[in-house]
């Protein structure tokens, strides 16, 4: 029987999950320095001592989660071959938008045996937390390494910091040992804890810099040669699309995500080859799918403002003043059933905001005493991306 898939063949990958986002590298390539900071400090865990804190640095995409991966599964698998040494516990929680009280209960959670009820999510404190948190921690024994990523995030971290590494010293723990692992993308984070933290907390700071266009040309070749079948690559595509990564920000997962798209233009295409037009595309539709996400972080009205403007600058009325805006952006709010914002000031504010985070362009007008002075707005994108965006938007909000 044929169907619309029944004619598909694979010709460009031979394991396209390589290039996602979930794959974890067995090699970590162009991180020795780092690779051999991180052994150091976690090393005393194999003869039994306590692992020294560990704070990793930098911005997104650089492997710190890569390499904390493969660091963690490295050191569980030599103390697995080696008799003498303790058991290897590795917990991994994320700290964005959360409480230490929920960080702390979590952790409890992961570590109370699987028939025991759950710690209560109210009528208990965090000192309870931390109470019980010690006795599941000296319950398994063992050493714990508790991996907190964005740990910037979260609040009263100086408690945690003070708290935890000293729990052993402090008598809280016994039988078991805990090393902390850190993950930031702001590298003033140690600035921020108060100073008795800063004396206390001792650890190895690792900091991760961007990658440069080689770097991320043999992240990207070692890839490649596993995602793709023989022959399926120009070896150009690879450099443009390390160049282009490089030249932003050094992110690997950016460079990772151009060769994915620009293999799915060339699939979708038909062609047998990635080229640099492919990762050229994927550039325009990386970058699409970037500002996709940047208009969605806008507020509701903010995103009216910028739809109206996006529908005069297709009807060729821009540049255009806050004025017109206004009457404008009334009927847009309305045909969104939103109540508009009443004072021309509020949109003034807005439009403010949206030539400071770079969505229009403003020219200033001066017409002297008598002419006044005043702003006319331009989109500084294209509008058939704004509009296309905010379709969508209001289509996934009316199936909400
Ligand atoms: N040195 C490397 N060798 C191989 N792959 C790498 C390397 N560095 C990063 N990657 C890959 O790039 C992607 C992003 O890396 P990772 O998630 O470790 O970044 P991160 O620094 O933790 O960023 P974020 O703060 O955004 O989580 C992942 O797919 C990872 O496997």
């Amino acid at each position: 029987m044929s169907g619309p898939f029944s004619d598909l063949t694979e010709t460009l990958f031979a394991d396209k999950s390589v290039l996602s986002e979930s794959y974890h590298p067995e090699e970590i390539l162009e991180r020795d320095e780092e690779i051999e900071e991180y052994r150091y400090a976690l090393q005393d865990i194999l003869f039994g001592r306590d692992p020294e804190n560990v704070m990793l640095y930098g911005k997104a995409g650089l492997g710190k989660t890569a390499v904390t991966k493969y660091m963690t599964d490295a050191l569980r698998e030599e103390v697995a071959s080696r008799e003498e040494a303790d058991d290897l516990f590795v917990h991994e929680v994320n700290c964005n938008g959360k409480t230490l009280f929920m960080v702390v209960r979590r952790l409890v959670n992961e570590l109370l045996p699987e028939d025991a009820s759950q710690f209560p999510k109210r009528g208990l404190g965090t000192g309870d937390a931390f109470d019980e948190l010690y006795r599941q921690l000296d319950r398994l024994g063992g050493t714990h390494l508790i991996v907190f990523d964005e740990i910037d995030h979260l609040d009263d971290v100086n408690t945690l910091l003070y708290e935890l590494p000293r729990a052993r010293s402090n008598g809280h723990l016994e039988t078991s040992r805990i090393g902390i692992i850190g993950i930031s993308n702001n590298y003033t984070f140690r600035n921020s804890l108060s100073s008795k933290v800063k004396d206390t907390l001792m650890e190895t700071e690792i900091s991760f810099s961007p990658y440069d266009a080689g770097e991320l040309r043999t992240i990207l070749y070692d890839r490649a040669d596993r995602a793709f079948v023989d022959g399926a690559y120009d070896k150009s595509a690879i450099t443009m699309a390390a160049a282009l990564a490089a030249q932003d920000m050094g992110n690997a997962r950016q460079a990772i995500d151009l060769l994915r798209v620009g293999a799915e233009v060339a699939e979708k295409a038909g062609d047998t080859r990635v080229v640099d037009d492919h990762i050229e595309n994927a550039r325009t539709l990386v970058q699409r799918g970037r500002l996709r996400n940047r208009i969605r972080d806008q507020t509701q009205h903010a995103q009216y403002i910028l739809e109206t403007v996006a529908h005069l600058e297709n009807r060729g009325q821009t540049p255009v003043r806050s004025k017109t805006i206004r009457a404008n952006y009334e009927d847009v709010a309305t045909s969104w059933a939103s109540e508009p914002l009443t004072t021309l000031k509020s949109i003034q504010d807005h439009l403010a905001e949206l030539h400071m985070l770079g969505f229009l362009r403003r020219t200033e007008k001066n017409h002297g005493l008598s002419g006044g002075h005043y702003y006319e707005y331009e989109l500084d994108l294209e509008p058939g991306v704004v509009l296309e965006t905010r379709e969508t938007i209001e289509g996934e909000e009316q199936t909400v």
